[in-house]
């Protein structure tokens, strides 16, 4: 082994189980550091220069308090595509991939589509790189947020149209604008917090993560009263779920009038989304 990667070792095994800190070592060799692959599992060693140690530093120190490695990169992998990420805005999940894949599936190449609470904008802009014909509008409250968003759909050569927005108190006058909202908002619940990691719960925006233990379904229920409004006849809703609530998301849905209201799994078998018709 060589001495950088001994010494990688060394400063994160404190904080990071074995096969972790293997697979960190890697990253920040040749992902941060620039690294040839080849050159990191023949065990050649790498010449730093004082910058590049200061770098190494950087990183170190920013692993030891637990910063997510995407944030530290700057960037992560969503449906093939490469998008900012930075704190204050929450890292798009695999899950979540799950959830375009199956709208790519199911719904129109000319879809209106409306994303509540748009994070990166991983969503949105995936639907308007994949359907280029899709109207696409993406919605979040925090500011930071949409100009990470904003960002990522110039790169990426997206057209979204992001607009600053608090889903629980704007005020809606857009009558059967959309034919699919789609939300994958703050669910997790306040109880649940103590079995979190500390790459999440130190360094990602609780804006993005958590509601209230007595209103587990506050963005749900108010999404799907905006619905009622904002979707066209047969519009749908698409929502990303608290694996514990499938049964009472579709109850809710129903006593709000919509239709063909179904639970779908993700690769994990989880209840984890839930789709409605209006
Ligand atoms: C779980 S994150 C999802 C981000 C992104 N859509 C994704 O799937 O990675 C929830 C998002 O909802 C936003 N949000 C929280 N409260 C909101 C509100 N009242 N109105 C609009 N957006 C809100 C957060 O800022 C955050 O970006």
């Amino acid at each position: 082994m060589n001495k950088i990667v001994a010494y990688i070792r060394s400063r994160l095994q404190p904080y990071y189980t074995a096969e972790e800190v293997s697979a960190l070592s890697r990253i920040v060799c040749c992902d941060l550091l620039g690294q040839a692959p080849t050159d990191y599992y023949l065990g050649k060693d790498i010449a730093l220069s004082p910058k590049k140690e200061q770098e190494l530093e950087d990183i170190l120190q920013r692993l030891s308090r637990f910063e997510p490695l995407q944030y530290i990169e700057g960037r992560t992998l969503f449906l093939g595509r490469e998008f900012w990420v930075a704190p204050g805005v929450l890292i798009p999940r695999p899950e979540t991939e799950e959830l375009v894949e199956l709208m790519l599936k199911e719904i129109p190449a000319d879809a209106r589509i409306l994303d509540v609470g748009t994070g990166s904008g991983c969503i949105a802009i995936s639907l308007a790189k994949e359907l280029p014909d899709a109207l696409v509008t993406a919605w979040d409250v925090s500011p930071e947020a949409l100009s990470v968003a904003r960002v990522n759909a110039r790169k990426l050569q997206a057209n979204v149209r992001f607009v600053e927005c608090d889903v629980l108190a704007c005020q809606v006058d857009e009558v059967g604008l959309y034919d699919v909202i789609v939300s994958n908002p703050p669910y997790v619940t306040e109880a649940e917090k103590a079995d979190m990691e500390p790459n999440v719960l130190q360094w990602e925006p609780s804006l993005a993560l958590f509601v209230p233990d007595d209103d587990p379904l506050r963005f749900y229920r108010r999404i799907a009263v905006l619905g009622r409004d904002m979707l066209a006849d047969g519009g749908r809703l698409y929502f990303e779920i608290n694996r514990a609530y499938g049964r009472e998301m579709v109850e809710m849905l129903r006593t709000m009038g919509y239709v063909r209201v179904r639970v779908k799994k993700d690769l994990s078998q989880n209840d984890r989304f839930v789709i409605a018709e209006k």
